[in-house]
């Protein structure tokens, strides 16, 4: 047996006998693996017994080891002879002078990162601290792996031990110096060719037990651990290191799970105070032993659950788990990047979260600790500036969590890749064992069932499996229940393939009315569909169950839903001239204060014209939209070619933003055809275009159909007066039980510019092209001149009245002149239009010497069922008389305003009035999303 070169002794060591499972004795080589064990029992004890020689050491252990059979008696022993030999020592003190802190793989990743786990050791101002170290990162799976070559007879493990070696050997030379890295290297050594004994023998019998392969893994906290203790050391503090195989006992349950025994685990807890009543411990996470003193591990809950053991055994004052993220997030932040860290989190939440992969500790994990309603802090070793998260009995200050004080939801989950399996049959209500019958034939199939969900009918069951767990699933149902479904006591076994779970998680949740009101509404305005529902009566948990390609979304939007973070909204720009331009600008103007004052994120996810778009950049800044302090710019240098199919697919498809709207700042009839296709997809529409609502009834009619039964927005305050409150006036009044009768007014901003400033001073031809100028006209101004735009929007008005009309039932008087109407183009008629200036002149002069002044108006008249566009005199004295600019004025006579009537006056075009208006209905729709209001 090769033994590595000792320069100098080893205080502290591991006991390699003790931990050997009782089949090492019968293992052909245990008989050396025995030889190496006496050398390192002396070693363990080195610190308690330095007047005892090597020699005396191992005659004791001999007499011992003739003295009992087993080498667990053998261990019991050896521990009753340290404590012989041990001096006078104060009892183990408990309580608040503990502080307990617990650093994990990453935190212990290089030198560099034990130095600062030593700096934050020291910091600590606590009386007494237990460190509990993983081991260094990656270690534990060098580890595993060394078995796994070992017992699958791959010589590479000598390689592979090797790194391990080096890696461990390296850290220490540049963290320490001296005897202190003397020492351990020289331990290191010994524990590396004891592993090559032991991995050889594993290696010859093509197998590892699994506490052969236990206790392999857990050398790397070995090290760890003797690493930081030397470190500390070497900033002058007493320091020891615990093998917390001496201390942790617990039992196995299973492969995965282990329970702890206190009452075991706090007497050998004590003796080992007893020998070495350090201020500093630094102790082995993942490692303990079971009550026969066979080396395992904690399984799957960790280092964090010895943290938890080894705090509860000391009623410390608070658990400090360090880790490499700032503490719990509201919801995972790659999915919510306005996921917020919860400052605190009661016990049962903490629980919750876990189990859904947040960044919490295992639930296994949380239980000794919440016994002694001992705190849990999680912080961030990169971030020490970062408060972390605090789990404790009493979430304290609550209102630092969260903006909204009503709401008692703390967080959001998710689980992907399940699949639902629905159990239904009338068969089943009232019989007793059928639940049973069913979650047992799931059980021997060896699925996991992750929620369950029954309506009280009892006609069918439905619960979650992971979706890989599935075929067996409805295979094993279909032959256990064959007999029932062929009988139709059953009427289907079936499966409901790829959905995830969304879980919310809150503090007396469910004893909080409205919550699950809110959730839903959230979800239902983000148009996703709940396919199950399952709510424990712990309060704590509401499980939804979604489409997998929902889940994201429906995140977001439950997220934002509960102020845990904005509002958002994806927006798709369509048409960027005038109107869409300055929409543009004044988003770019406003998008920070609405996001800090409203909790309203706008995002612009593209921006298309008719010939080119602009995409917001699918990897880098997509979620973070186009820029709009450089749209323009980025139009000029990466437009690709318009395509509006595509344009909508990359807005409304990102699966992180909760709601889509495209916003149609076009006056094109093509655009307006895709509305009924949004809508039905759950995209919003705003727009200022006139076309769809002017456009034939019967479309008319169904997209405004579609709109009503569906959660999906359809708002157009812009399509009449601009920014003027036309549209939702009129609803206001309808909605509240009014009854119209005739609605009479200017609705054309350029034709009222036109009449205003048509005074005889100017030809008429001027006044239009300062109306086009000043951007009050259509993008063709003969739609203005020829009343077809006041016709669309007396067509609006009476179909929100609720008259059904067709535009061509509106009689239109239009003021261009017979010869310019067939013009090719706008510019052509804009060209030609001063050759008949003198006509409209000379109508002007006539009414003014009648004291009058021209007023082109249109009228819903309601009661009769008709509508009109004309030129009209009125006298000077009337309100239509009294313009100017590009006022708008209308007069709604109804039922509640007979004698007077509503009037709405105020400029009706132009960009900034009316990309205003636009600007307001995506808000309207962002408060209908849930934005606060
Ligand atoms: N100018 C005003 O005061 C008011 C205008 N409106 C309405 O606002 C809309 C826009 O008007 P303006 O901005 O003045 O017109 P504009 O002509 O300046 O802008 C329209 C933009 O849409 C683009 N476009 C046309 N067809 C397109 C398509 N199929 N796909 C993508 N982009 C397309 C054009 O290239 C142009 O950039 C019109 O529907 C108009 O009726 C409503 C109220 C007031
Ligand atoms: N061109 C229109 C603009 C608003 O709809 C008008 O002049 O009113
Ligand atoms: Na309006």
């Amino acid at each position: 047996m090769r033994t590595a070169p000792v320069s100098t002794p080893c205080p502290s060591s591991t006991l390699f006998l003790h931990h050997l499972p009782p089949r090492c004795s019968r293992d052909p080589s245990s008989r050396t693996l025995l030889s190496i064990s006496q050398a390192t029992v002396q070693d363990r004890h080195g610190g308690k017994t330095r007047g005892c020689s090597s020699r005396g050491w191992s005659r004791i252990v001999s007499e011992r080891i003739r003295e009992h059979r087993s080498n667990n008696q053998i261990f019991a022993s050896i521990a009753d002879i340290s404590l012989e030999q041990s001096i006078e020592n104060p009892s183990l003190p408990k309580g608040d002078m503990w502080s307990v802190h617990k650093f994990g793989g990453t935190c212990m990743g290089t030198s560099k990162r034990i130095q600062s786990v030593a700096d934050i050791v020291l910091s600590d101002s606590a009386e007494r601290k237990l460190i509990v170290v993983s081991a260094m990162s990656k270690v534990t799976d060098m580890m595993y792996e060394l078995v796994n070559k070992a017992s699958s007879r791959d010589d590479s493990y000598i390689s592979a031990i090797d790194n391990v070696f080096e890696k461990h050997m390296l850290t220490a030379s540049e963290l320490l110096d001296g005897e202190d890295l003397a020492r351990f290297l020289s331990q290191l050594h010994n524990d590396i060719s004891n592993l090559k004994t032991m991995l050889r023998a594993i290696y010859i019998a093509g197998h590892a037990t699994e506490s052969f392969s236990d206790f392999v893994v857990g050398h790397g906290e070995l090290w760890s651990a003797q690493m930081l203790s030397y470190t500390i050391k070497k900033h002058g503090r007493p320091c020891c290191w615990m093998d917390t195989r001496d201390v942790l006992i617990v039992n196995p349950t299973s492969s995965i799970q282990v329970d702890p025994d206190y009452i075991e685990s706090e007497k050998r807890l004590e003796k080992w105070f007893l020998k070495k009543p350090a201020d500093i411990i630094i102790a082995t996470g993942f490692i303990a032993s079971t009550l026969q003193n066979i080396p395992t591990t904690l399984k799957r809950d960790g280092s964090d659950f010895s943290a938890a053991i080894l705090s509860a055994l000391l009623k410390s004052r608070q658990v400090t788990i360090w880790t490499d993220v700032d503490g719990v997030y509201s919801a995972d932040p790659s999915k919510v990047s306005e996921a917020v860290i919860l400052r605190t989190l009661s016990y049962q939440e903490a629980w919750e979260m876990s189990y859904f992969g947040a960044n919490v500790l295992h639930p296994r994990t949380i239980i000794p600790v919440m016994k002694h309603s001992i705190p849990i802090l999680i912080r961030n070793i990169f971030n020490l500036s970062a408060p972390g998260t605090k789990i404790c009995q009493q979430p304290v200050n609550e209102n630092q969590d969260r903006k909204s004080l009503d709401s008692v939801v703390k967080a959001f989950a998710t689980i992907d890749n399940l699949a639902l399996v629905n159990v239904e049959g009338t068969g089943m209500a009232g019989i007793p064992g059928t639940a049973s019958a069913i979650f047992g034939t799931v059980k021997d199939v060896g699925a996991n069932v992750i929620m369950i969900s029954q309506a009280s009918s009892e006609h069918s069951v439905c619960f979650a499996v992971p979706e890989s767990e599935v075929k067996a699933v409805s295979a094993a149902l279909h032959s256990r229940f064959q007999q029932a479904l062929d009988a139709g006591r059953l009427s289907k076994v079936e499966v409901i393939p790829k959905c995830s779970i969304l879980a919310t998680v809150g503090h007396k949740m469910a004893s909080t009315p409205g919550v699950s009101a809110t959730l839903f509404d959230a979800l239902a305005k983000a148009n996703i569909n709940v396919r199950a529902i399952a709510q424990g009566c712990s309060e704590y948990n509401i499980t939804l169950v979604l489409k997998q390609e929902d889940c994201v979304r429906a995140l977001r939007a439950v997220h934002s839903r509960f102020y845990l973070s904005k509002t958002t909204l994806a927006m798709g720009i369509i048409g960027p001239g005038l109107i869409g331009g300055t929409l543009l600008d004044q988003l770019r103007d406003q998008a920070a204060a609405l996001k800090e004052k409203f909790n309203i994120d706008l995002r612009v996810m593209g921006i298309t014209g008719s010939r080119t778009m602009i995409l917001s950049d699918m990897f880098a800044a997509f979620f973070r939209g186009i820029d709009l302090s450089r749209w323009r710019e980025i139009q000029k240098e990466k437009a690709e070619v318009a395509d509006l199919d595509k344009f909508a697919k990359h807005v409304n498809e990102n699966h992180f933003f909760p709601n889509t709207v495209l916003v149609d700042c076009t006056a094109d009839t093509n655009v307006a055809n895709h509305y009924y296709d949004w809508l039905q997809k759950g995209i919003h529409v705003i727009t200022p275009n006139k076309k769809a609502n002017s456009g034939p009834l019967d479309r008319y009619l169904k997209l405004r159909t579609l709109q009503r039964l569906s959660y999906t927005h359809y708002f157009y305050e812009a399509t009449v007066g601009a920014g003027l409150p036309i549209i939702s006036s009129l609803q206001g009044l309808l909605e509240t039980g009014d009854k119209i009768l005739h609605i009479e007014g200017i609705f054309s901003g350029t034709l009222s510019y036109i009449f205003n400033n048509f005074k005889g001073t100017r030809a008429f031809s001027e006044v239009v092209f300062e109306a086009k100028e000043a951007g009050y006209t259509e993008p063709d101004p003969r739609d203005d001149l020829s009343g077809t735009d006041v016709a669309r929007k007396v067509i609006i008005l009476a179909r929100e009245s609720g008259l059904k009309l067709e535009l061509s039932d509106i009689p239109v008087q239009s003021l261009v002149p017979e010869p310019l109407r067939a013009c090719s183009s706008s510019d052509e008629y804009m060209q030609q239009l001063p050759n008949f200036d003198k006509e409209l002149s000379e109508e002007r002069d006539d009414a003014e010497a009648s004291g009058e002044v021209l007023r082109y108006v249109g009228v819903v008249d309601v009661v009769n069922d008709k509508g009109s566009v004309e030129l009209r005199r009125y006298k000077k004295d009337h309100p239509f008389a009294q313009l100017s600019g590009s006022d708008n004025i209308i007069a709604f006579t109804t039922t509640r305003y007979k004698d007077q009537p509503l009037i709405v006056r105020g400029p009706g075009a132009g960009a900034e009035v009316t990309a205003g208006g636009v600007f307001s209905d995506i808000l309207r729709l962002a408060s209908y999303l849930g934005a606060p209001s």
